[in-house]
């Protein structure tokens, strides 16, 4: 693997840059960026980004402290290593669906055609074992027109088959030498490894990341597109779940939404709603009987109003209800252990193509396990479990998304012009940056139950927190992983020993 770029500057500025075409390829010849001569751009004072420009990691910064890390402000710059007739991109999409996946298609054509005059775009079918099939999508402004408009993705997407040397042999036999790879966290560690596998074998081939995740778990990004539209989408699950709760007699509306390993659709949608009485998410252990469990709370919400609606994240609670099935602790009313089978079954761990660890319904298993107990206490309870899960992230992406996906896509073509490689394009505070892939792929992002955000939620459901002084301490433990050089948190290892200089002037 190369060596992070670092930059140390002065008041403990640190710009972690992204890699550049000549890092390995020293003579290679600039033009001058096209959109000098466009009308729409020329007019635009101060059009082109200098090429000093950084945006900071951390916009909270104590009047003491260092200034701290820093990534390259993303945009058009003066010189391009590309001329427009020498560019071939293509663009391919992987993983799991995302609404804003055919708005990012869509205008990274257009950014390609329109501002630098690219001819030839291909469209990789089905995601990244796509680049070793015959079948290729010809990508034009025509083609990807209304596109946006639709969810899902054109060029299709899958999981697995990711293989390095088949996918680098294929982009060098098609002469390829711009590639964008639009994906969530395991795509982007696929990218990563074309990107070594390219600068190896020494060619002149841009590989860029655009961010995808419905989940938003991926880190140093203020939010991922599509996660706007998601949450948007589901209000109409939970405002159908108040409906029904508030129309029986003891009504739990219970609506579960996407979040394998991060609950911010979750939070974000209960935040949204104001309907919600109790959010589960995946960072947040919580239990179900005595004191301070979510029974309890459940029984004294319906005594109180009569109704109440809970969301819970797919990835939440997922240990309790593999122990509790493979104990068999779950017992229909009259006392007798059910469940053995789907007992065995659950405690198996299943994994998808890719490797992600596919999750059990824990909505099944604890809307079941909610009847159970007031069946058990005998108390009167209408429960109606909505799963919204896929229609959140297969539809089209709403309008703030669409802005978001154009200005990603933008900043995506402008840096492969620019002859930066190896990284992924992202929002930071606002600003579009090139972010470097390792810090992309290091960890995962995910709610910190001791930030304030998670304490808003809180206050806003008057949920118990199902914390214990034990669990505060191990969450803390846990965010305040290990600190790199600088003291900056950082979960994740990076064993390659950073190539850093002095910056002087
Ligand atoms: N560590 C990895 N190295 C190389 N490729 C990977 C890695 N993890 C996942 N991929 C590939 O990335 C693609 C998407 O990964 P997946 O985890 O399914 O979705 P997402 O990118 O949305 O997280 C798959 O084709 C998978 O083979
Ligand atoms: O059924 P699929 O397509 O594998 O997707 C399910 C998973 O995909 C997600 O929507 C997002 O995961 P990725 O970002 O890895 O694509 C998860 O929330 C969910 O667990
Ligand atoms: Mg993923």
């Amino acid at each position: 693997m190369s060596s992070p770029k670092i930059f140390n500057g002065p008041g403990g500025y640190i710009l972690q840059d992204v890699p550049h075409l000549i890092d390995y390829l020293p003579d290679l010849p600039t033009y001058q960026n096209p959109l000098k001569d466009n009308p729409a751009y020329s007019v635009v004072k101060q059009y082109f980004v200098d090429t000093e420009d950084t945006v900071p990691e951390k916009i909270i910064v104590h009047k003491d402290g260092p200034r701290g890390i820093h990534f390259r402000r993303a945009g058009p710059r003066q010189k391009v290593y590309f001329e427009s007739d020498e560019v071939h991109a293509c663009i391919v999409t992987c993983g799991g669906l995302c609404p804003g996946l055919n708005t990012v298609i869509r205008e990274i054509v257009s950014s390609l055609s329109h501002m630098y005059g690219v001819k030839r775009i291909l469209g990789i079918d089905g995601g990244y074992r796509g680049f070793y099939a015959k079948n290729t999508i010809p990508l034009t402004s025509k083609v990807v027109n209304d596109i946006h408009k639709r969810g899902g993705t054109i060029l299709g997407t899958s999981r697995g088959g990711h293989d390095t040397k088949k996918i680098v042999d294929s982009i060098q036999e098609r002469g390829i030498n711009q590639v964008y790879i639009i994906g969530g966290d395991g795509t982007q560690r696929g990218a990563s490894k074309i990107f070594e596998e390219i600068r190896k074998r020494g060619l002149k081939v841009a590989v860029v990341g655009i961010p995808k995740t419905i989940d938003n778990d991926i880190p140093v990004i203020d939010r991922s597109f599509g996660f706007d539209t998601a949450v948007e989408e589901a209000q109409r699950a939970i405002n159908a779940a108040h409906v029904e709760a508030e129309s029986n007699e003891n009504g739990i509306g219970f609506v579960k939404l996407m979040g394998r390993h991060s609950g911010f659709i979750a939070m974000y949608a209960t935040l949204a709603s104001r309907d919600v009485d109790c959010c589960l998410i995946p960072e947040s252990p919580f239990y179900l009987e005595g004191e301070g469990g979510l029974f309890e709370y459940i029984e004294k919400r319906l005594k109180e109003h009569g109704h109440m609606v809970i969301v819970l994240a797919e990835g939440a609670g997922q240990e309790m209800m593999t122990k509790s099935m493979e104990s068999n602790t779950l017992e229909d009313a009259s006392g007798n252990k059910v469940l053995k089978d789907v007992g065995l079954w659950l405690s198996q761990s299943i994994k998808d193509a890719s490797g992600n660890k596919v999750l059990k319904d824990v909505g099944l298993w604890l809307s079941q396990s909610i009847k159970d107990h007031f069946k058990k206490i005998k108390m009167v309870m209408n429960l109606k479990y909505i799963d919204p899960t896929y229609m959140i992230r297969a539809i089209p992406s709403n309008a703030a998304d669409n802005v978001y996906c154009t200005l990603l896509a933008q900043s995506a073509v402008h840096g492969a012009m620019a002859g930066y490689t190896g990284y992924t394009s992202g929002l930071v505070h606002g600003r579009q940056t090139y972010i470097p892939f390792y810090r992309i792929t290091e960890k995962q992002n995910s709610v910190v139950i001791t930030d304030r955000m998670w304490a808003r939620l809180l206050s806003s459901t008057n949920q118990p927190s199902f914390l214990g002084p034990k669990n505060i301490s191990e969450q803390k433990k846990e965010t305040h992983g290990t600190p790199s050089p600088d003291g900056e948190i950082c979960n994740g290892v990076v064993h390659i020993p950073p190539v850093t200089k002095e910056i002087t002037k």
